[in-house]
């Protein structure tokens, strides 16, 4: 415990403070003094040994920490150096001289880093930081075996050195280091290219850079929906301390449903495109038993998001097995995706995200759809007035046009996708009175199509619907609504998944 009393005096302090004062004074007259001298009288090595001596002891007096980096600790890479280059690259000012740029295959941008003897000033919380680049040549002496020789090399070290006031130190080690590497981290997240793997038990594993150019931005979904999806996948981000205190995976599983072409897949992009995690694209279709799946656990990586397109394939593969198909390991069965599901979630410690997509969720088992396995079901609609807005600024770059009104009436009354009226608005990106002419004209068309199908179909479902519940009301409804599917010529499907013509 302190006490009042073990406290100096504010007049010991300034005395103290004035001979350290004096005396760091008095040492680097000294040094001046013989550095003149040592120059006239002593050898250069000897000068040097002399004065690093010397300097050595103006440290002990000197009110300035200095902390060496080196690029390498040991044989492994120094992260806190690659962390303070990568840092030092985002407080670039007009005064630096010289700089330095490179670019890694598996990052997107080029690097711009800063040059040998060049020094950066940098304040953090009050505290005035300067970093500078060092390169000092060494000697290095190996056997070259080829000659029999021993052969001598110049190698060149490089080092980041960091000053700072003393008294700083503490905070210095414990926060501001700690916040360049987090930073360096986030840097390093963003610059990445996020990968695409394709999975499957032909083709061997293979990846190329997703160049996707989907965001949340650039969806057209429900708004409301887009922010709650957003809001969770930060959630989860923010959450790796907490997954890791209570000893759970990090792990969280994403179901799109909807009509092909409402954006499940660019949804993916806009996912990964955000969150920087790779997809690896399991292509079910293409493997051929439960053992290619246990094999795939282990080839994906972590950040990373595992998309499983169509899953409802899954049921017709099960079917395949009650048709006599060979048992178990030389097929896929639902226990084996199930098994294969639950195994990614209890391989601890990796941040991973799961994502199945299907047209038709009624027909997924609900196993498959619990949460814990599919923790947050995201229906993509057909289009909406206000995601015509969203691809009208994608494609033609407007906020608003004269033809707006009536195209989103048209859409209220249409069931279009927006991959349909995306399509439309390419025609003629350049001259937008053009392109949303021909997305009246379409939607004009699909109108009267729909209509004409429409009506033909409810009758059709009201003839059904009287043979068979003598006109139930409610049971109408649901035919109706089941037979608005019909209209685009797909197959019907009733809960249990089996088709209907
Ligand atoms: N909601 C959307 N927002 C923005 N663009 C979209 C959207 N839906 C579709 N598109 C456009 O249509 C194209 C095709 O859509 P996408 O492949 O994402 O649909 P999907 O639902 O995955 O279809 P499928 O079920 O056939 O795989 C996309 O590349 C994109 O240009």
């Amino acid at each position: 415990m302190f006490s009042l009393t073990s406290i100096p005096s504010t007049t010991s302090v300034f005395s103290a403070y004035t001979t350290v004062a004096a005396s760091t004074m008095l040492v680097r007259t000294v040094i001046n003094d013989v550095q003149s001298l040592a120059s006239q009288l002593i050898p250069r090595t000897l000068q040097e040994k002399i004065l690093s001596r010397l300097e050595g002891l103006s440290g002990k007096f000197s009110s300035q920490l200095t902390i060496t980096i080196d690029e390498s600790s040991g044989l492994s890479v120094n992260e806190i150096y690659q962390a303070a280059e990568m840092y030092l690259s985002t407080r670039i000012t007009p005064s630096i001289e010289q700089l330095k740029v490179s670019k890694e295959p598996r990052e997107k941008d080029i690097s711009v880093t800063i040059n040998k003897g060049q020094k950066i000033i940098d304040t953090f919380e009050g505290i005035q930081l300067t970093w500078e680049f060092v390169s000092t040549a060494t000697q290095k002496t190996s056997f070259d075996y080829d000659s029999g020789f021993y052969a001598s090399e110049t190698a060149e070290r490089k080092s980041i050195q960091l000053s700072f006031h003393k008294k700083y130190m503490e905070k210095v080690l414990r926060i501001y280091l700690p916040y360049v590497v987090e930073r360096f981290k986030s840097i390093k997240a963003d610059k990445k290219a996020v990968k695409l793997y394709s999975l499957g038990s032909y083709s061997g594993d293979n990846s190329i850079n997703l160049d996707h150019p989907s965001t949340f931005e650039t969806m057209a979904m429900d708004q409301k929906l887009k922010k709650e999806l957003m809001d969770d996948l930060d959630r989860f981000l923010k959450r790796r301390g907490f997954y890791k205190r209570v000893g759970k995976a990090w792990k969280r599983g994403y179901l799109l449903y909807g009509p092909p072409g409402t954006g499940k897949s660019s949804l993916i992009a806009a996912m990964a495109n955000y969150l920087k995690f790779d997809i690896y694209d399991l292509e079910l279709t293409s493997l051929r038993s439960n053992s290619d799946l246990r094999r795939l656990l282990v080839s994906t990586g972590n950040r990373s998001i595992l998309v499983i397109e169509d899953i409802d394939c899954s049921i017709e593969l099960e079917n395949r097995q009650s048709e006599g198909y060979n048992q178990d390991d030389s097929q896929i069965t639902l226990s084996g995706l199930l098994n294969f599901v639950d195994g990614l979630w209890s391989s601890c410690g990796d941040e991973r995200i799961i994502v199945f997509t299907t047209n038709y969720k009624e027909r997924l088992d609900p196993a498959l759809l619990r949460p814990g396995r599919m923790d947050m079901h995201i229906h993509m609609s057909y289009l909406t007035p206000d995601g015509f807005r969203i691809l009208a600024s994608n494609y033609l770059n407007i906020k608003s046009h004269p033809m707006f009104p009536e195209i989103e009436q048209l859409i209220k009354e249409t069931e279009v996708t927006p991959a349909e009226v995306a399509e439309e608005l390419m025609r003629s990106e350049e001259d937008a009175d053009a392109a949303l002419k021909g997305v009246v004209d379409f939607l004009g068309r699909k109108k009267k199509e729909q209509n004409k199908c429409g009506k033909s179909k409810v009758e059709e479902e009201k003839d059904e619907d009287n043979e068979e519940e003598n006109g139930s009301q409610k049971m109408h409804e649901k035919r109706k609504r089941g037979g608005k599917k019909n209209k685009k010529g797909e197959k019907m499907t009733t809960k249990r998944g089996k088709t209907r013509k």
